[in-house]
């Protein structure tokens, strides 16, 4: 600011006058000595100005030679709009280097003088632009702030303190908030010993902090006027929402304002939270509702109990309250042991049929029944395992139909019991960090989960045939005997029941089950075996598997597969097939459709908080498109993981 002020004489800082001279510049002799002279303003052995002048000179001997584009070059060189710029280049220049002195502190004055000393001066256009910049009231306010500064009159002026004030009399702080829309960002509360209302917290980004006049700690003496002493928190809150446009605090302030030196901490809700359900939430208003896999930025935990936080999708807002960990943990196993106990007696289903029920069941017409053996032999052609793509025969393994039912068979069971009531609860947050991954780190695992018979199997076989050197399936281990057909390592891994036990016992498998008598499963060897490889592993677990899979090694990519509304599900699957252990063809009926759709909620409900990415599977290219470009993410832009599967150096 000094900079322009000082120098507006002595670079001739006037707009429309500079025109004027450059124009008579120009029709100057580049050569005329008094042309010539460095301007007053710049240094005359760097300045840039005085360089183009020498340059013109040199130039102006061609010119007059008439040598090829040499006008071009004169003309550009002597346009005023580029002189123009080059003095202010060197007016800047040269004050950069100087340090900064007001020339007067009363710059203001000096320019009322001067407007008096215009009135009475003969007009000419010149004068008539002077009088009008120096009256235009924002060159005064800029005057006005130039003197503030040069007087160094920073503190505001306040009326002496009256001389009788006793000893023990508490400094007051009066604070003025101008109230619009939004609230006023702080919480008050009554001091249990003292009964005085004191600021309990102040909300990160709200009104109150912003103004930083507000602290937690600080004692409020009066509202507008009216004394708070003796007044419930709930009666000042009253006074506060009645109050329109400035409110005045008369606050006693904390000794020592608390400083908030936490780094910043990211963490993803594992579970739901609702303020509006939480009578004990100090002020439901200032809560943040989240739910389960919401990424949350946690922005302070002074306090013991509620932390304040903003979700990473609205972070210009300001934060609101949030249980801490601790309180979290507290709510949900009061709430879990609350819930009655459910003997989980399972759903019943006709996409997955128990055990008992199979004797009883009556075989439906339009399906073809199917024994033991005519199902080993149908797995090969119904599930299309050989591919043929750019010339080479690619097999995809991992579709066997006894793997899939005895996925089904297994897990069903406990997992629909885990999905029938509430599961014992775990950590409420999960601390996470931005993870990219580099070149030279191995694909991250792809998870697809879904309620049976949604398309899980038909999007992870479309995907893989789309590019089978980049996409694969791992391998999976079976206790039965091979069949003559079969390769080992090719369908499955073929090993003996104690292998088998000793990659459960040794925690290697990341699901397995018993089907028909044998053991089927899916080793982290074989999916290690796949990533080692350079290629991405995309493999379908049931969702009680997923915690298992959550390991820093394979960093999985959870993505749900949802069904769509009843009405799209029963047009879209009009033709599609469901696999059962009984019949090889059976079309969808509506009671199957409803139980796709009442166990996706379900899996939402349980464990929505892991999924990075939910695709719903209407139209089935769409979803696999959808499913493309989910994977091609995940591998390549930055994804939320949970902190412990990235060292600090791979954060981004
Ligand atoms: N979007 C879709 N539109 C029409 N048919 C579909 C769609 N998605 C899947 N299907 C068909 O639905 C049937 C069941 O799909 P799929 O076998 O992939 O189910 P799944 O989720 O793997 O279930 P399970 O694990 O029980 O085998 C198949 O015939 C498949 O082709």
């Amino acid at each position: 600011m000094f900079a322009v002020l000082q120098s507006a004489p002595r670079a001739e800082f006037r707009p429309k006058a500079w025109a004027g001279r450059i124009q008579s510049d120009k029709g100057a002799d580049p050569l005329d000595k008094e042309n010539m002279k460095p301007s007053t303003a710049t240094n005359p052995e760097n300045g840039l100005s005085q360089i183009l002048r020498l340059v013109l000179r040199e130039l102006n001997l061609f010119y007059s030679r008439d040598v090829n584009g040499v006008c071009l070059l004169y003309d550009l060189l002597h346009s005023p709009w580029l002189q123009a710029l080059l003095k202010i280049y060197d007016c800047l220049q040269e004050f950069k280097e100087k340090k900064l002195v007001p020339a007067t502190t009363h710059a203001q004055t000096l320019s009322c003088e001067v407007v008096g000393i215009l009135r009475e001066t003969p007009k000419s256009p010149e004068i008539q632009e002077l009088k009008q910049i120096l009256q235009d009231p924002h060159f005064k306010a800029l005057l006005s702030a130039h003197d503030t500064v040069a007087r160094k009159d920073f503190e505001p002026l306040l009326p002496p303190l009256p001389d009788n004030i006793p000893e023990s009399e508490e400094a007051m702080r009066i604070v003025c908030l101008v109230k619009n829309q939004q609230p006023l960002g702080a919480t008050i509360k009554r001091h249990e010993m003292t009964g005085d209302i004191l600021v309990a917290r102040v909300i990160h980004g709200g009104l109150a902090e912003r103004s930083g006049l507000l602290y937690a700690g600080d004692k409020l003496v009066e509202v507008n006027g009216v004394s708070v002493e003796g007044l419930d928190p709930e009666q000042v809150i009253h006074i506060l929402a009645m109050s329109r446009g400035t409110i005045m605090f008369k606050v006693v302030p904390v000794s020592a304002p608390p400083v908030n030196s936490q780094t910043m901490v990211y963490v993803r809700a594992m579970t739901e939270y609702w303020p509006q359900e939480d009578p004990t939430i100090p002020c439901m208003d200032a809560g943040l509702p989240f739910q389960k896999g919401d990424i949350l930025q946690i922005v302070d935990q002074n306090d013991a109990l509620w932390w304040q936080a903003r979700k990473i999708s609205d972070l210009g807002t300001c934060a609101g309250l949030i249980p801490s960990n601790h309180l979290l943990k507290r709510k949900q196993r009061e709430f879990w042991w609350s819930q009655p106990y459910q003997p989980h007696t399972g759903l019943k289903s006709t996409i997955s049929i128990s055990m008992e029920e199979e004797d009883d069941m009556k075989i439906d017409e339009k399906c073809v029944e199917a024994d033991e053996e005519t199902f080993e032999s149908e797995e090969l052609s119904e599930d299309k395992e050989e591919f043929v793509g750019s010339g080479q025969k690619f097999f995809i393994a991992g579709f066997r139909r006894s793997m899939r039912l005895c996925r089904r068979k297994s897990h069903l069971g406990p997992l629909r019991a885990r999905l029938c009531g509430p599961s014992a609860p775990g950590a409420p947050y999960e601390e996470v960090v931005r993870y990219q991954r580099r070149a030279s780190d191995r694909h991250r695992l792809i998870v697809l989960v879904g309620p049976s018979g949604v398309g899980v199997n038909e999007l992870r076989r479309q995907l893989i045939e789309l590019n089978p050197k980049h996409f694969q399936s791992a391998v999976p281990h079976t206790t039965r005997s091979k069949k003559s057909y079969e390769m080992d390592g090719r369908e499955y891994h073929y090993v003996s029941k104690e292998a088998f036990e000793s990659l459960v016992y040794s925690h290697r498998m990341l699901e397995y089950g018993e089907y028909k008598g044998h053991l089927y499963g899916t080793s982290v060897d074989a999916v290690q075996t796949v990533l080692d490889e350079g290629k991405i592993c995309v493999m379908d677990l049931e969702p009680q598997g997923i915690q298992v899979a959550r390991t820093q090694e394979l960093k999985p990519y959870v993505i749900f597969i949802k069904p769509s509304n009843m009405s799209c599900m029963k047009e879209s699957r009009k033709n599609a097939k469901i696999i059962t252990d009984y019949f090889v063809d059976m079309k969808f009926k509506d009671e199957d459709l409803q139980e796709m759709e009442d166990l996706a909620q379900k899996m939402e409900a349980q464990f929505g908080q892991f999924f990075d990415h939910v695709i719903v599977n209407d139209n089935l290219q769409d979803a696999c498109a959808q499913l493309l470009s989910a994977v091609q993410k995940a591998q390549e832009e930055p994804q939320w993981v949970p902190a412990p599967w990235v060292s600090s150096d791979t954060e981004c």
